[in-house]
């Protein structure tokens, strides 16, 4: 299973602090989408520069104009970009058509899906590469919130996929039990006092 670091920050500066800490730890460093909203794509430009054997993953949540929004993702550095699996199939297959041209990869961000394992399948044969189970911030904090859902999606889908969503030391052991191909977290490397050490920990809790 991969480690993927979403860096939910909002300058170019303080992305590339916490990608120098983290990256050799991680196998995918995620440029949050608050971030690409602040700083815009030439953040993307920035990480893969000073990281260009990691793959650098633009969480833009598209919605629409996929095949426009992806293309210029990919023009600034990117190996994997999000589009929304709530998006309509043309917007998705916009966005592979985008991928196929750079010869690189689209993921389906499930939040907001009610039937996750369902969308998953029509995503995956629409062309995208993974879908990522994702409970968003807002989703974690409601009450009755429960993470393992996720997993189960996951299980359920019969497709490869991620899971994003409170991720931390002490579930991620659960998600690679899952069969999940990437585990994603944010918070747990991005607000712990030291950030290098703490993607350590989540590295050697993956066997
Ligand atoms: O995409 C996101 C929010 O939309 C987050 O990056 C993702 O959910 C990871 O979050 P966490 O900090 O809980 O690990």
């Amino acid at each position: 299973m991969k480690l993927q670091f979403a860096m939910d920050t909002v300058t170019t500066e303080a992305a590339l602090e916490l990608a120098a800490a983290a990256a050799p730890h991680v196998d995918i460093l995620e440029l949050g989408t608050p971030l690409i909203k602040a700083a815009g794509l030439s953040a993307v430009t920035a990480i893969k520069k000073a990281h260009p054997d990691k793959i650098v993953f633009a969480d833009l949540k598209t919605m629409d104009a996929g095949e426009l929004e992806a293309d210029i993702a990919f023009s600034a550095g990117a190996d994997l970009v999000t589009v929304l699996g709530l998006a309509g199939d043309s917007t998705i297959i916009g966005a592979v058509k985008a991928a196929k041209k750079h010869g690189k990869g689209i993921v389906a961000d499930l939040i907001g899906v009610p039937d996750k394992a369902k969308r998953a399948k029509e995503v995956v044969a629409l062309g995208v590469d993974f879908v990522e189970m994702h409970a968003g911030l807002d989703e974690q904090a409601e009450d009755g919130f429960t993470f393992s859902t996720l997993l189960d999606d996951g299980a359920a889908s019969g497709v490869a996929f991620s899971v994003a969503g409170g991720i931390n030391i002490s579930t991620i052991a659960s998600v690679q039990q899952s069969g999940a191909e990437v585990a994603v977290a944010g918070s747990a490397i991005y607000s712990a006092p030291d950030v290098g050490a703490a993607a350590a920990e989540l590295r050697a809790a993956i066997v």
